[in-house]
Formats: C-alpha cells, sequence, structure tokens
C-alpha cells in the first residue's frame, strides 16, 4: 500500500492540490448524502404516526425550537428540508464527479505531452536501446489505463468509500445489531474473493503486454509492407497478431469479466441479510412497528444508496488491480528517463547543459560561432551495451567550408563517428572543439549549426513544405527561404511537376516520392534550416547513377558555403571533396586527398 502510495504520489507530481480539492467536494456531497438519508427515516416514521413529534426527545426538542404551532407545519419543514439538502447533494455529486472526470482526462493528457517530452529530450543511447513500440504504448495505452483505469477507479473509491462511511454511521446510529451483521458479511466477503485480486493483476499485466506485442507487429508487418508482400510473409504476421490478439482478448476479456464479481456476490449477500433481518425483527418485536418503519425507512435508502456504492467500490478496487501495472509502468518510465537525463549519455562525465528543446521553431535553435575549425581530439566510444570501442582515439580537423569524405568497411566506425561529431554520442574520453570551445559547453548550440541527411530520410505524412520546414509551424514557414532550399537541392523540377507544388502531400513516409526524391527533400530540409554543417549519412548508396549526380551536383554547389562530411560507400560521391580520412575497426587508418586515398590505392 505505501509503494502503491509513493508511486502514485511520484507519478501525479503537480497535480497533489487538484486531488486534495476533489477529496473536499467528496466530503461535503458525503456529508449532504448523510443528513438528507438521515432525515428520510424519522419523516417516514412521523408521517405514520405524528404523535412520535412529542414522544420522542429530539423530535419533541426541535419541534419546539421551531416555533411551529402544528405538527402538520412541522411535517412541511421537515420535508423542505429533505428535499433541500437532496438538491444540494444531487449538484455537489454532480460537480464532484465532474471534477473527476476531468481531472483524470487532463492528467492523462499531461502525463502523455510530459513523456513525449521526456522520450524526446533522453540521450540517444537511451533511445538505442528502446522498441518504439513500447514507447508509443506508454504514452498512449499506459496512460490511458492509468488515468481512465486506475486513477478514476481510486477516486470514484475513494468517493464512495466517504459516502459509505457516512451511511454506516447512520446504520450504527440506528441498529447495532444490523451493522455488525453487513460488516461481517462485507469482512467475509472480502476474504472469500481476495484471491481474485493475484488474477486480475495478471490478466491486467498479460493484456497490457500482449497490446505491446499488436503494436510490434503491425510495425513490422506493415512498416515493412514491401518486403512482407515481396517476400510473400503476410500469413507469418498475420498469425503472429492472431496471436498476440487472442492472448489479449483472453486476459482482458477475464480481467473485466471478473472485476464484477464480488460486487454481485456482495450486493446479494447484503440484500439477503436485510430482509432475514426484517423478518426476524418483526417476529420479535411485533409490537414495535413504528419503530421497525423507521429503521426500515433508513435501511432502504441506506441501501438504494449503501449498496450501489459498496459495489461500485469493489469494482473500481478490481479495476485498479488490473491496471495497477500501468502505474508500475509508468513510474519505470519517468524514473528511468528522469536517471537518464540527469546522468546524461551513458554515464558521460563532461558537464554540458542538457538541451532545452522548447523553441517552437526548429529554425530559432540558437547556434555556436564557428568561423574556422572543427577539431576531434583522441576521440574515443564504446555503446552502453558493449564491451568493445567502436571508436580509438581518433583525431582530425575539418576547417570551415570544406568537403570531407569518410569511408572504411562496413562496420569500421563512421556511422559512430558522425553520432558523436553530431553530439548525440557522448565520448567519455577525448574532446571536440569548434573554435577551441568544447562542443559539450553547449551541446545545443552546437547541434544548432548541424543538418542531418540520412541514407532513409524519415518523411511526415504531410506536404512536401512541411516536411522541408520539419518542426516549423506553418504560420512562421519562411516561404524565401523555402524556395531557395528547394532551388539549391535541385526539387525544383519535381516541385513544378506536382499536383500542387509544394502543398503536395507526400504519403506516409514518403511514398509518393522516389529515393532520389526523398533524398533532396533531406538535403533541402537541411538547407531550409540554414545548418553550416551538412553531414550525408551514406546519402547516395541506394540511388542509380543520374540520381546520385543529381545529388553530387547538389552537395557541389554547396562547397565553400557549408562544411560538408559524407559518408560514402560509393567513392565517386567524394571525388570532389578536399580530404578523406579512412577509418578501420574504429581507428584513423589513413587521410589525404582523393588522388592519395583513392587513386593511389
Ligand atoms: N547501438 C549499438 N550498440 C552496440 N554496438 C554498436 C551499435 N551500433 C554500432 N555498433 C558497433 O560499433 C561498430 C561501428 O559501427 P558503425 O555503425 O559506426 O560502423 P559503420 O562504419 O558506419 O558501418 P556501416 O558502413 O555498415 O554502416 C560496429 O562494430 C558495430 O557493431
Amino acid at each position: 500500500m505505501k509503494n502503491f502510495l509513493n508511486r502514485f504520489w511520484y507519478v501525479t507530481q503537480g497535480k497533489h492540490k487538484q486531488i486534495m480539492f476533489m477529496m473536499v467536494l467528496f466530503i461535503i456531497s458525503s456529508l449532504l448524502e448523510l443528513i438528507g438519508t438521515g432525515l428520510i427515516g424519522p419523516f417516514a416514521a412521523i408521517t405514520t404516526n405524528p404523535d412520535i413529534i412529542e414522544s420522542n426527545k429530539t423530535l419533541n426538542y426541535i419541534y419546539s425550537l421551531s416555533g411551529f404551532s402544528s405538527k402538520s407545519s412541522f411535517i412541511v419543514l421537515l420535508s423542505l428540508l429533505i428535499i433541500l439538502a437532496f438538491s444540494i447533494k444531487a449538484f455537489a455529486t454532480f460537480v464532484s464527479q465532474k471534477s473527476i472526470a476531468q481531472f483524470t482526462y487532463k492528467l492523462k493528457g499531461d502525463l502523455s505531452t510530459d513523456l513525449m517530452k521526456a522520450y524526446l529530450q533522453a540521450p540517444y543511447t537511451y533511445h538505442l536501446g528502446r522498441n518504439s513500440a513500447s514507447l508509443v504504448q506508454s504514452i498512449v495505452t499506459s496512460t490511458d489505463q492509468f488515468c481512465i483505469g486506475l486513477v478514476l477507479s481510486l477516486l470514484t473509491a475513494i468517493a464512495n468509500s466517504i459516502v459509505i462511511l457516512a451511511l454506516v454511521s447512520l446504520l450504527v446510529w440506528t441498529n447495532v445489531f444490523a451493522s455488525v451483521g453487513i460488516a461481517l458479511i462485507l469482512l467475509c466477503s472480502f476474504l472469500a474473493l481476495n484471491p481474485l485480486k493475484v488474477h486480475l493483476a495478471k490478466w491486467g499485466k498479460n493484456g497490457y503486454d500482449a497490446s505491446v506485442e499488436m503494436v510490434r507487429v503491425l510495425n513490422h508487418g506493415i512498416g515493412g509492407l514491401k518486403e512482407t508482400r515481396i517476400i510473400g510473409c503476410e500469413s507469418f504476421f498475420q498469425q503472429e497478431m492472431k496471436i498476440a490478439a487472442d492472448r489479449y482478448s483472453e486476459n482482458m476479456g477475464l480481467a473485466s469479466g471478473y472485476a464484477n464479481l464480488p460486487r454481485y456476490f456482495v450486493e446479494a449477500l447484503v440484500i439477503s441479510f436485510l430482509i432475514l433481518f426484517a423478518v426476524i425483527f418483526l417476529t420479535l418485536n411485533q409490537d414495535n412497528s413504528q419503530n421497525l418503519s423507521s429503521i426500515f425507512g433508513i435501511f432502504a435508502i441506506a441501501s438504494i444508496r449503501l449498496l450501489p456504492a459498496m459495489g461500485n467500490t469493489i469494482s473500481c478496487l478490481n479495476v485498479i488491480r488490473y491496471n495497477y501495472h500501468s502505474l508500475d509502468q509508468l513510474f519505470m518510465e519517468f524514473t528511468e528517463i528522469r536517471t537518464a537525463l540527469n546522468i546524461g549519455d551513458s554515464g558521460a562525465t563532461k558537464e554540458y547543459s542538457t538541451p532545452s528543446r522548447e523553441a517552437a521553431s526548429l529554425s530559432q535553435h540558437k547556434k555556436m560561432l564557428f568561423f574556422d575549425n572543427i577539431i576531434l581530439s583522441d576521440v574515443s566510444y564504446s555503446y552502453p551495451n558493449s564491451n568493445s570501442k567502436a571508436l580509438r582515439g581518433v583525431s582530425l580537423e575539418v576547417s570551415r567550408g570544406s568537403s570531407i569524405g569518410l569511408i572504411g568497411k562496413s562496420g569500421s566506425g563512421k556511422t559512430t563517428l558522425v553520432d558523436v561529431l553530431m553530439g548525440l554520442l557522448i565520448t567519455k574520453e577525448g574532446n571536440i572543439y569548434v573554435d577551441g570551445v568544447s562542443i559539450y559547453k553547449d551541446l545545443e548550440a552546437w547541434q544548432g549549426l548541424i543538418g542531418y541527411v540520412p541514407q532513409s530520410i524519415f518523411l511526415i505524412d504531410d506536404t512536401l513544405e512541411k516536411n522541408i520546414a520539419f518542426g516549423v509551424p506553418e504560420h512562421l514557414i519562411d516561404v524565401d527561404r523555402l524556395e531557395s532550399a528547394i532551388s539549391a537541392a535541385q526539387l525544383t523540377n519535381v516541385v513544378n511537376r506536382l499536383p500542387k507544388g509544394i502543398h503536395t502531400p507526400v504519403g506516409e513516409r514518403g511514398v509518393l516520392l522516389s529515393g532520389g526524391q526523398r533524398q533532396r527533400v533531406g538535403i533541402a530540409r537541411a538547407l531550409y534550416h540554414k545548418r553550416e554543417i551538412l553531414v550525408f549519412d551514406e546519402a547516395t548508396a541506394a540511388l542509380d547513377k543520374d540520381t546520385e549526380n543529381l545529388i553530387t551536383e547538389a552537395t557541389k554547389s554547396l562547397r565553400g558555403n557549408k562544411t560538408i562530411i559524407i559518408i560514402a560507400h560509393r567513392l565517386s560521391t567524394i571525388e570532389h571533396c578536399e580530404k578523406i580520412f579512412q577509418l578501420e575497426d574504429g581507428c584513423l587508418l589513413k587521410s589525404g586527398n582523393y588522388q592519395e586515398i583513392v587513386l593511389n590505392n
């Protein structure tokens, strides 16, 4: 329980005041419920026999205080009080229920946004070890299960518990025997049904895992649709989806089906007890039917409100149980990410300011001064999950405005070197200087200088314009800058041929564009954001000769203006580079111009 509360408090940081406010609302509505229900019993007794007003001490005292001269006027007052209490109670309950609903849905929105922000800020190595399906599940499903399943149920259970407590106090005051009987029934039911909670938690967790699996299978099968079609392995993914979906439906079906069992069980027992109690009371107190009608008045109302409240609370507790893992999941996500953010990348010891990515537009990134050169000094790097070094003591210099090529066998460390250079991976050994200043002094400003064109460009399912001005809100897109980026990336003809020009949607992951066009969109994107340093990661490896030439032309035209770093498999793409660095097994093997490195070998 303590563990649950600690985690709950941790995950709902910043919402505690609202939770307290709702608690106060629940208490007020419960007190009104108590007053209203408490008045029904005496009211029933008085209407049956008005003489009770004089014979009952309390009623007689209130009657004399009220100053009414007739009992019928007093009964009218009593009925008005009851109507008033129930009306105010109905309003207070409505307000509290509304606040619960608004609070939980707002909480879901806030948690999803916080998670997204945290994932975006998390070190790159954090993502190397995570499956994107599990991140999607955390943002979409865990927050849903936590807020709608757990928090909503918890608040409803607390609200109901306050009502139950108030009504039970009323019952105890009315008839101890009946109340003790109900309490015993509840205790026995709890003990009998307790083992169910273990199963509910297990079913809930299995259902969640199965839904993560479903997203993973979907990503694999549909994400790689071309390969899936050509290889003809649709049935494999269908089968995988069926297994995950069956597991999901079986577990979630059991969890939600059995969550209501205790409710119906307890309701049946309490009703049976009340009927038996009435029969026994009548048999033993034949002469005291007025007292019985008063007791029954209270019991009837209490049953109308108490039984649903009890049943609802029990159901809520069970819903909490099968959604409990979502609290664990979110707690783990937030602690892991916060730890990762605090220690930086793979426990890096360098001090640097954590990039804050809150700028509305990437083009408004602050930038580091860069007039002279970039120097990598004795840089080594090991991936967190690996014992061997992917880079070993690499030192090199890149002058401003120059074009350099990185070559080497597969696995020699080219991508790692570029990732370290871009500040995605943080070195533990060595340093990187820009005009003599370490990039780790201000990584965000350093990254503000870099444009990255990977082999496989990530395109969003939106217009060409938004793909080029990636991350910039539509109303802030600079049309002139967009046009010159399109022209420099040799995309003008492509745009002219598109039915809606730059406003043409490119399809999911750019399926409506060819490989070479996608590549050039990547270049235009880097240019739009006015990056000084352009990094091409095997940008031309998968293209035909003509398209490759077009792209090489585009990069050539940038010579002198931009500093260009190209990872290349095709040596023809780096012919125009001033300097070529060859890597082998994480070390810099040699460097020189194209003649020295390529032609002479
Ligand atoms: N995420 C990772 N975790 C652990 N080791 C990795 C990771 N990524 C790469 N490596 C290892 O680091 C070394 C360098 O890999 P890198 O991708 O930088 O080579 P590369 O020269 O770019 O290869 P390619 O030309 O095939 O892309 C390889 O031994 C590789 O196995």
